[in-house]
């Protein structure tokens, strides 16, 4: 709702109502149309503010409504009418002013914005474009490069940039209402003419196709399928070449294609999954609501290569007070260096002083004694990692929480080796670690719920997406990796290349392909991890085929290319050619190819043609089956934690909304009913088998992933 009341004896006072973000509900629109009539009417008001409660401006539309209900007044007359006003409307600009808010402000005569407030149109990162007129609006106001830069990122700008840009008139460090209503007060009654931005010609630059083409090719390269950045584009460029009317036209016709389109959805369901993770539970019972976080003040990390220095770089810079340990003398000396150095690029893009004083470094476990909170990153080996776990548990103050960076390695076993199991969890990072968003939070069975929450919370604080899960080989982003990567390599054998594969999944939308990520991470990471499971023995060590080991179907070509030294980028070459060792850019490797030939003549394998369809159902379709299994098994509370971890741990395109939800868009039964046939066709492959979990699903009638949960809890119940 709106509320109205009249101040300082001429000022009509708007106050948009709906918490949290003041949202512009039916409700709302509803309030905004009445009180703005209102204000219009009385003789005695010569001016008008519109501000939002508690702090914040307006969220924008509410996207919720986007699903269900989207009747009540329409934003666009709605804004008209303000802009059409013949009295001043001030927008007193608090907290946020993002896509619908920030169109509904720019409808207003004038924006006063507190020093931090941050206003933006992030529509295109809902699929959506900013159909209540800001296509039109603000490249009148700011020009076009800067209203294309704005729209097509959906970047927030502080205060201080949309004073720069000229989205706001002027910046308050003040009470912001009290700021608006002075000012309405000194603008009453002055000629609005030179107020309303849809009367403004667009500035058009010289070189307007030179421009836009330019903007578009670089849209469409870093969009990788999405539909929204490019409407962006065209609904700004109605702007540039249309009058007011026909580009508002063109903004709607536009926003119609998007508005029901299954990225759009996509993109909807990750922005309200990223917040449902924070509303963690765990099995026992334990909820983000019950479990207090306990305040970390010092903290310390284990192990300085790639992974600990990510670690403590992302650790400073929330202002914490950081130990570092590294026992051998060289990788200390070198990860100082790094780390510094990291923490002073990271300053200065953002703007600010390096914390280069919190952090203090050692060769000495001792040094991490009166820490809070200790993440192990040494490499991944057990041995090693109990070792460090029982020194920990002997050496820190009683109460300290022992977490382990482990991307596979059993919590628990962990947990076993120190006196209190109770405050040990994994935080699972992902490299580079202060640049990546994701943090898998990993509870063993022993795991307290304020240990839980502490990570959590120190995720939080990190500015990482954090998702609880709980303790399975792989937890739940590798573990779904496995059945995608041995499909990849089966379908090598089979007659595939790395560069057909790679192309599938990357016009799918991931930013690589298996094969091409695969050669950056380093292919000796995997061999290692096979070798420890006893499974990349060459053929005469365990007596099977080269192509079955343990019993089931295994493709041993990552191996064989390890044997030869071919490590991926770091060595020059793996799947592809690199130009030299630490290379980036990939080339077909004539190499490779033939060696897939021999190798297929030796095990007596026909190559056959793949088409992408095969290559995207036989990756993509095993890494979901496995998500439903990770779900029956309780490892991922719902489906959105596996989204969220598949989003912004592994590259899948945000929108397509993650393994599970692109799952219910294709369709349950049809994912189905491809594993059946495809399991039908290697019955030596258990990945394909399809899970029970999907199954029930089916047989439920497929109900929407919103309703999963019910359906997850019904299975567990029946256990
Ligand atoms: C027909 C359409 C015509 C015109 C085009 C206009 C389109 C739009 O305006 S689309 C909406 C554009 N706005 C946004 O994308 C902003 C989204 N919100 C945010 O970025 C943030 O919520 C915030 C910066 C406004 C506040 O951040 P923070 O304080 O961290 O809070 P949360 O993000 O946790 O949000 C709290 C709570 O509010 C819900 N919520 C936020 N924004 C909206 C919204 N626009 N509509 C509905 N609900 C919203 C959010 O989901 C949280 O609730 P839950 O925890 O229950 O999920």
């Amino acid at each position: 709702m709106a509320q109205y009341s009249c101040v300082s004896g001429s000022v009509g006072l708007i106050t948009l109502k709906n918490p949290p973000v003041n949202a512009l509900s039916a409700a709302v629109r509803h309030g905004i149309v009445d009180t703005v009539k209102r204000a219009l009417s009385e003789p005695k008001v010569k001016s008008v503010v519109i501000c939002g409660q508690n702090g914040i401006f307006c969220g924008g539309a509410d996207i919720r409504e986007f699903a269900s209900d989207m009747s009540g007044p329409p934003l666009v007359p709605m804004i008209h009418a303000i802009e059409a006003a013949n009295k001043p409307v001030v927008a007193a600009i608090e907290g946020s002013a993002l896509g619908g808010g920030l169109e509904l402000a720019l409808g207003c005569h004038y924006r006063i914005a507190h020093s931090k407030a941050k206003l933006g149109l992030p529509e295109v990162t809902l699929g959506l474009l900013p159909a209540a007129g800001g296509t039109q609006r603000l490249p009148r106001l700011i020009g076009v490069p800067a209203a294309l830069n704005l729209i097509t990122t959906g970047r927030h700008v502080t205060a201080a940039e949309a004073l720069q840009l000229g989205v706001v008139d002027q910046v308050t460090d003040q009470n912001t209402v009290d700021a608006a209503v002075k000012f309405a007060l000194s603008v009453a009654g002055q000629s609005l003419d030179a107020r309303r931005i849809s009367t403004y010609p667009c500035p058009r630059p010289s070189d307007l196709d030179a421009l836009f083409d330019g903007v578009m090719q670089k849209v469409r390269q870093s969009a990788r399928g999405a539909i929204a950045p490019v409407a962006c584009v065209q609904a700004v460029r109605a702007a540039a070449t249309l009058p007011y009317t026909q580009g508002m036209e063109r903004e709607k016709e536009l926003m119609a294609t998007l508005f029901t389109s299954g990225q759009a959805r996509a993109l909807q369901y990750c922005f309200f999954a990223q917040r449902a993770v924070g509303r963690w539970s765990m099995p026992s019972g334990a909820r983000w609501d019950t479990s207090k976080p306990r305040p970390v003040h010092k903290a310390a990390v284990i192990g300085l290569g790639t992974m600990g220095r990510g670690i403590a770089v992302a650790l400073a810079q929330t202002g914490l007070s950081v130990v570092a340990v590294e026992t051998q003398e060289k990788q200390l000396m070198e990860a100082k260096q790094a780390v510094s150095g990291m923490l002073e690029r990271g300053a200065k893009r953002r703007g600010v002083a390096p914390a280069l004083d919190g952090i203090s470094y050692s060769g000495n476990i001792q040094a991490v004694a009166d820490a809070d909170l200790v993440i192990e990153a040494v490499f991944e080996d057990m041995t090693l990692k109990e070792k460090i776990f029982q020194q920990l548990s002997a050496v820190c103050k009683p109460g300290t929480f022992l977490c382990t960076n482990t991307s596979a390695l059993d919590v628990d076993h962990l947990a076993s080796q120190t006196r209190n199991p109770e405050l040990v969890v994994g935080m699972h990072f992902f490299a580079p670690a202060h640049v990546m968003k994701l943090l898998e939070v990993v509870y063993g069975t022993r795991s307290s719920p304020q240990a839980v929450a502490t990570a959590m919370q120190l995720g939080k604080k990190m500015g990482k997406v954090s998702v609880a899960v709980g303790n399975c080989r792989g937890f739940v982003g590798n573990r779904m990796l496995k059945p995608y990567l041995e499909q990849a390599f089966f379908l090598l054998e089979e007659g595939a290349t790395p560069e057909l594969v790679d192309r599938a999944l990357e016009e799918f939308g991931f930013a690589m392909g298996v094969f091409r990520v695969s050669d950056l991470s380093g292919l000796d990471v995997g061999w290692k991890v096979r070798k420890g499971d006893g499974l990349a023995e060459p053929e005469m060590a365990t007596g099977q085929s080269a192509r079955i080991r343990q019993g089931r179907r295994y493709s041993p070509l990552g191996d064989l290319l390890c044997e030869q030294g071919r490590y991926g980028q770091k060595t020059g070459q793996g799947w592809y050619q690199y130009d030299k060792p630490g290379g980036r850019v990939a080339r077909s490797d004539p190499w490779l190819h033939s060696f897939l030939e021999e190798y297929r003549a030796r095990h007596g394998l026909v190559a056959r043609r793949i088409d992408q369809q095969e290559v995207l159902e036989r990756c993509l379709y095993v890494l979901i089956n496995e998500g439903f299994h990770i779900l029956e098994d309780g490892i991922a509370a719902g489906p959105e934690d596996i989204d969220v971890i598949y989003v912004f741990g592994y590259g899948w395109p945000r929108h397509r909304g993650g393994p599970m939800f692109y799952a219910s868009m294709v369709g349950l039964a049809k994912v189905l009913e491809r594993l059946e046939h495809y399991h039908q066709a290697h019955p030596d492959v258990p990945y394909m088998q399809p899970c029970n979990l999907l199954r029930r699903l089916v047989a439920s009638g497929s109900p929407p992933i919103q309703r999963w949960r019910e359906v997850i809890k019904k299975l567990h119940s029946q256990l």
